[in-house]
């Protein structure tokens, strides 16, 4: 079994609360690049594989049917577009790679190929590229739609979205470039197509009206996991993004085994980095403090719009008073996500549970700062965990760390402390043994 590969989940680095915590920046906070500088520096001298930006344009506003809590308390809010700052951090590093998302339900293919291919440039072959078809409402109003697109039309997209991508991608071959000074040619139009693509979604002649790029395309990463999303991303995806406990673990990885087999793809060649929060410190008390920290700083509105927009259900339509079961009822009488939150809240307590308003924000905090699943400890605590976890799935992969600590400190924690014991233990797979990220987590 060849090694783990690690990675930095920087979606929320600065919401929920932790710029307000101890190790933020204090006169430099949140959007300021060089916060970003300094985690990929640090990361890349531990030999971390990528940093990775999640990305959604909506403000939650869910909650009360007003976004005023969200704004208020910076849950899931602000969210710069991360392109531009993973140039930045490019040039202040040279082996760690990129992940960034763009919304193929919102986006247009040309726009993002065209990007991706500029950023793969910059960043000399470091850039993944994480597709996904968004869900949010809140999301889809900011691109001119009125209603969220059905989840199977949004996969479909998704895939049509993909294959103009590739496509494009493909269409100037790196053989076409000449630029022959003596001759004065540049390129070879001989080698140079353009994709006539008429589909549903996209009409796309192409070709892509920029050079190749060290990489050719990004690594091409998705992270969604009912079975359609699966099945879209088996004709493509080199790398994805999962989640869950052990069990979801396993099911995750045979489901994608069989969709890629079935799409004639190798599954031994396609990982799978599975995000895992991490609270890692000198000594397990020192981490369980730092944890007690996050869990201090909550507030019911904040609670209330975090809940509220990922599960797509407006909690304060709830009484004081009420019983699991019923607040399953409620939230699927108002067609919110009856897993995640709610079905892992019921599971623990059973349907009969009586909870007040304020007991659920309690554990609504817990969940929304990921600390009712966030390991916590020693790096040697931390690491006996994922070395256990690991051969349990079989390997192949890794995992994306994210923290609930405030930034950069949480992940100069996971830097210097947890990644360093991973590799003195052998447990890692080797640091950047390519040039291109591609190559750099391979598994
Ligand atoms: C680990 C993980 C990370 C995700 N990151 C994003 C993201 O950054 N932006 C976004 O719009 N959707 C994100 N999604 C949502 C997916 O793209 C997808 O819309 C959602 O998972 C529903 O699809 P599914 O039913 O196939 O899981 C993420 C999903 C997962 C599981």
């Amino acid at each position: 079994m060849s090694g783990m590969h690690t990675a930095f989940d920087l979606s929320f680095a600065h919401t929920e609360g932790r710029w307000a915590l101890p190790g933020s920046w204090v006169g430099a906070p949140f959007p300021d690049v060089r916060i970003y500088q300094e985690i990929a520096r640090t990361a890349e001298r531990a030999g971390v594989g990528m940093l990775f930006f999640g990305d959604g344009s909506g403000i939650p506003d869910t909650w009360r049917g007003s976004m005023d809590a969200a704004l208020e308390w910076g849950i899931q809010w602000p969210r710069q577009d991360m392109g531009p700052m993973v140039a930045s951090m490019a040039a202040v590093t040279s082996r760690i790679g990129f992940g960034l998302t763009y919304s193929s339900t919102y986006h247009h293919p040309f726009t993002v190929a065209r990007l991706l291919n500029s950023l793969d440039h910059v960043t000399g072959g470091r850039i993944a590229f994480n597709v996904v078809a968004s869900a949010r409402g809140a999301d889809a109003a900011n691109y001119g739609f009125a209603e969220r697109m059905d989840h199977d039309e949004r996969y479909d997209r998704l895939g049509e979205f993909m294959r103009v991508c590739r496509a494009l991608w493909a269409s100037v071959p790196a053989e076409a470039i000449i630029a022959d000074r003596a001759t004065g040619r540049f390129a070879d139009p001989a080698l140079i197509h353009p994709i006539d693509h008429v589909g549903t979604h996209f009409r796309v002649k192409g070709p892509l009206s920029s050079m190749p790029s060290p990489q050719g395309s990004p690594l091409l990463v998705q992270a969604g996991n009912s079975p359609k999303g699966i099945e879209t991303s088996a004709e493509f995806v080199e790398l994805v993004f999962g989640f869950g406990g052990l069990e979801g673990k396993r099911r995750h990885r045979a489901a994608l085994d069989a969709a890629l087999e079935r799409a004639g793809r190798d599954a031994s060649t396609v990982g799978i980095l599975w995000a895992t929060q991490a609270i890692v410190a000198r000594t397990s008390r020192e981490a369980a403090e730092l944890r007690d920290e996050v869990a201090a700083f909550w507030d019911p509105e904040a609670v209330g719009a975090f809940l509220s927009h990922n599960v797509g259900f407006d909690f304060a339509t709830l009484p004081f008073r009420f019983t699991a079961g019923e607040l399953v009822e409620a939230v699927r009488a108002g067609q919110g996500a009856q897993g995640g939150f709610v079905g892992a809240l019921v599971a623990e307590l059973g349907s009969d549970a009586v909870l007040t308003r304020d007991e659920l924000f309690e554990h609504g905090w817990r969940h929304a700062t990921g600390l009712d699943h966030t390991l916590c400890g020693s790096a040697e605590q931390v690491a006996d965990l994922l070395e256990e976890d690991f051969a349990a799935i079989g390997g192949r992969g890794g995992y994306m760390f994210s923290s609930p600590l405030a930034a950069p400190r949480g992940f100069a924690d996971l830097s210097e402390l947890l990644v360093p014991e991973l590799r003195r233990r052998g447990a890692l797979a080797p640091a950047y043994p390519g040039r291109t990220l591609r190559e750099n987590l391979a598994v």
